[in-house]
């Protein structure tokens, strides 16, 4: 499947599974047990002495997005859609992410949509997007973008409008402290940037619409 993959699609970073380079299951424990001591706390008292272990096996799954690639979910299209080409939105996919800054929490939803040309994705690979790129130190700009583009470029349909809002746990719970505010990004390409009303309509379905 790889080989196929990057046969027909340009190499470009966000779309490839990364290369990682990750420590011993030792060395990360022993990272651990030196942020434990960071905290002020003892890391050889009775509820800390499995810490290391867990955190190292929590970071494996909520960084689990450095061992997939995000084209390879939306390899499989469908073409049998009684030549439906308007817009496909799925709204309201809640991600967790995290800062690349402070390693701390971005919590939010995504909102994706796009105007099919000839072929659509099965929707849950759309999901499945989302949560690859939140399985990484992030940047909420960056993903947004990385959303947009590997939809753009493996599905290639005539547009992709991705907006995604998140509250930042390192603007809330440290620093400037501001809870309850919340950064929106978005990303237009193709016939959603070269039409403003085509943005407009994404706009209103995303907040409006049936199903709230
Ligand atoms: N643009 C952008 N900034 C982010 C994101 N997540 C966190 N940040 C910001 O990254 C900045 C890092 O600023 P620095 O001055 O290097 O770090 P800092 O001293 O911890 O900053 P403060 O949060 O202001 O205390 C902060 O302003 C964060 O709010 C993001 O997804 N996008
Ligand atoms: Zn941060």
């Amino acid at each position: 499947m790889d080989a196929v993959i990057k046969k027909i699609m340009p190499a470009s970073a966000y779309m490839e599974k990364p290369v990682t380079d990750r420590p011993s299951q030792q060395e990360v424990e022993t990272a651990v047990r030196t942020l434990l001591r960071w905290t002020g706390d003892n890391p050889d008292r009775e509820g800390l002495v499995d810490t290391p272990k867990r955190v190292a096996k929590a970071f494996l799954e909520m960084f689990n997005g450095y061992d997939m690639c995000p084209a390879e979910e939306l390899g499989r299209t469908f073409e049998e859609v009684a030549g439906y080409d308007d817009l496909v939105l799925v709204r309201d996919i809640q991600f967790h992410s995290h800062c690349e800054h402070h390693m701390v929490p971005i919590i939010g939803k995504a909102h994706v949509g796009y105007l099919p040309d000839g072929k659509v994705v099965g929707l849950s690979k759309i999901a499945r997007v989302v949560d690859i790129f939140a399985h990484r130190l992030q940047t909420q700009e960056a993903m947004t973008a990385q959303i947009a583009n590997v939809i753009q470029d493996v599905l290639n349909p005539r547009g992709v409008a991705v907006l995604i809002e998140a509250e930042h746990m390192c603007m809330a719970m440290r620093g400037i402290r501001k809870q309850g505010s919340t950064t929106l990004t978005s990303t237009f390409t193709g016939t959603f940037s070269d039409n403003a009303d085509e943005q407009i309509r994404f706009m209103t379905m995303v907040r409006g619409g049936l199903v709230r």
